[in-house]
């Protein structure tokens, strides 16, 4: 049964995973709040992330798929950056989407989230007939039943041979540009009239010091990775890093997205899990071979099924001015359509274009090449750092500039990832044995918010004291645990399975004679008897099992 993401969103917030930012206020579109639940399943994601990649990273191992053993480290860097850095970076002029509003509704949209179904003259190609429906990645409705009717009676009285075409909004603007009263592209919620497409730079604007103007303009960084590259020398003259090794950090960012939707998918502020990895030029296409495949079974490895995952390449003309291949772990949220899927994670091969800019000034492709692009007097256009970024390899007697390969995840994609692959329902029987409908999060145990729940079966002397001591224990022994000694315990049980919690350990008549209790199994609901001075060692084993 296709999962509901009305279901997925409810459940966050009654269970405390997400909340609506300032929801008292009516919320603020594009910024989410996480509960208490949310905050250490994104916890936990952030930590799987950064000791795959940094705390557990062997640097004397030769992983397999790699050509050779390598350095990972860890920087922290802020969001406030010197506006320069955007300017070189390319950011600042190339950072935005193209937009149109409703003149009616006032809604806004991104041009390349509208799709035309245009009913073209056959022999003049001019359009007869239009009509517009959202079509992005997230969400591809198509036409309604109205829509094409309207398009099938505007043939009809057309008269004249005909074809019908579907093309983004931008192709249908163009074409629609060249002719005398074309039909014009409506709203596709209220066929309103539109504006003409508006640049829209994605760069959250703010005010450094007290005065206001020009100079003191600073933006919120889009994204981490800019920290990594002006920080390159500082990290290869400061720590003991050699080629080919990887500079990674897990920070905010921020993007004014013009259509921020399907719940934390696409917001505002969001996190980005990056790395840069640098590497010899010769050597960057095993790496980045090695990195997108390493990436995407770190997502399978968590829990999601393969099935709902895919690794896409970037076609030629997807890939960025400067990227020499790119490709996207993807995954099938619920929000989509059938055999759709939406980015987790982006893994570029990037080149040597970021320190090249950053040392020379922002670069635009000639033919084959990256120049510096040029003003109208000749003078770089936005001038990079001038400082030497180059590497010097001490063993080949070689200074080179470095290519890079760039794995960028979103911390809030991947726990929405999580989250939607971890909702389940199904039935169970209850104490009496009747089967009974149930919500559980089956969430990798390593990610789990709340890896065990005590329960003393009832309120008796000696059980409620041993159940707070073996909670207790746990907790001494850094297992993420809660304890509830109200309700009927099948209650109880069920309450832990809608959050995810993989071990329920319950205290009972039996453990006040001989010292045992039970565990449960969110997912095989099996249960095992075992010694209370062995359950703290047990949980670690089972969760140790999972660790990757
Ligand atoms: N607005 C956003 N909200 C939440 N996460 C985001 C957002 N934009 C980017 N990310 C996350 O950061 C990662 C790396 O950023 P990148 O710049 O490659 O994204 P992007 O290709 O611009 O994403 P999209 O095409 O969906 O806008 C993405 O794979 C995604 O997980």
């Amino acid at each position: 049964m296709p999962k509901s993401m009305e279901q997925i969103v409810a459940l966050c917030k009654r269970r405390g995973f997400i909340f609506q930012n300032s929801d008292i206020y009516g919320g603020q579109q594009g910024f989410w709040d996480y509960g208490p639940l949310g905050t250490e399943l994104k916890r936990n994601v952030r930590n799987a992330w950064y000791n795959t990649m940094i705390t557990q990273h062997d640097e004397l191992f030769v992983p397999e798929g790699a050509p050779s053993a390598f350095q990972m480290v860890g920087i922290e860097t802020s969001i406030i950056m010197n506006p320069k850095v955007w300017k070189a970076s390319g950011h600042y002029d190339l950072f935005h989407d193209f937009m149109v509003d409703c003149k009616s509704c006032k809604s806004r949209f991104r041009v390349d989230h509208i799709t035309t179904r245009v009913v073209l003259d056959a022999a003049t190609n001019a359009p007869v007939a239009c009509e517009t429906y959202m079509k992005d990645v997230e969400n591809d409705t198509g036409l309604s039943k109205a829509q094409q009717k309207r398009l099938d009676k505007a043939t009809k009285e057309y008269g004249k041979p005909t074809i019908e075409e579907t093309m983004p909004l931008d192709s249908y603007m163009k074409l629609a540009g060249d002719q005398q009263s074309p039909p014009v592209a409506q709203c596709p919620d209220c066929r309103g009239e539109l504006t003409d497409p508006r640049e829209f730079n994605l760069m959250f604007k703010t005010i450094v010091g007290a005065l206001a103007g020009e100079e003191s303009t600073a933006f919120l960084r889009p994204e981490t990775a800019q920290g990594m590259f002006v920080n390159f020398k500082n990290v290869v003259d400061s720590s003991r890093v050699k080629l080919p090794f990887g500079i990674a950090q897990i920070g905010k960012s921020f993007r004014n997205e013009i259509t921020p939707r399907n719940f934390i998918f696409r917001s505002r502020e969001f996190e980005q899990m990056e790395m840069e990895f640098f590497c010899r030029p010769e050597e960057s296409f095993q790496w980045y071979k090695y990195w997108r495949d390493r990436r995407f079974k770190w997502y399978s490895d968590l829990g999601i099924n393969p099935d709902n995952l895919i690794l896409r390449d970037h076609t030629e003309d997807e890939l960025s001015h400067y990227s020499v291949g790119t490709a996207d772990v993807e995954y099938s949220y619920p929000f989509m359509e059938e055999g759709e899927y939406g980015e987790l994670e982006g893994i570029a091969h990037r080149g040597d274009f970021d320190l090249r800019s950053h040392m020379e000034g922002k670069l635009v492709r000639e033919g084959n090449e990256l120049v510096v692009e040029k003003d109208e007097h000749g003078q770089p256009r936005h001038r990079g750092s001038g400082k030497d970024l180059t590497y010097f390899d001490d063993q080949t007697r070689e200074r080179f500039v470095p290519h890079v390969i760039e794995p960028a995840a979103g911390a809030d994609r991947a726990t929405l990832a999580f989250i939607c692959e971890a909702y389940t329902e199904d039935e169970q029987p209850d104490d009496k044995g009747s089967m009974q409908k149930r919500t559980v999060m089956k969430f990798h145990p390593l990610l789990a918010p709340i890896k065990a729940a005590v329960f003393p079966l009832i309120k008796k002397d000696g059980m409620l004291e041993k159940g707070a001591d073996l909670y207790r224990q746990l907790k001494r022994a850094g297992i993420a645990s809660t304890y509830a000694h109200q309700g009927a315990i099948g209650r109880r049980y069920r309450q832990q399975d809608e959050i995810g919690t993989p071990y329920c350990i319950t205290v009972d008549g039996d453990t006040l004679e001989d010292g045992t209790v039970t565990i449960r199994d969110r997912d095989s609901l099996q249960q095992e008897r075992v010694h209370v001075d062995k359950v703290v060692e047990t949980i670690r084993c089972k969760l140790d099992e999972y660790a990757i």
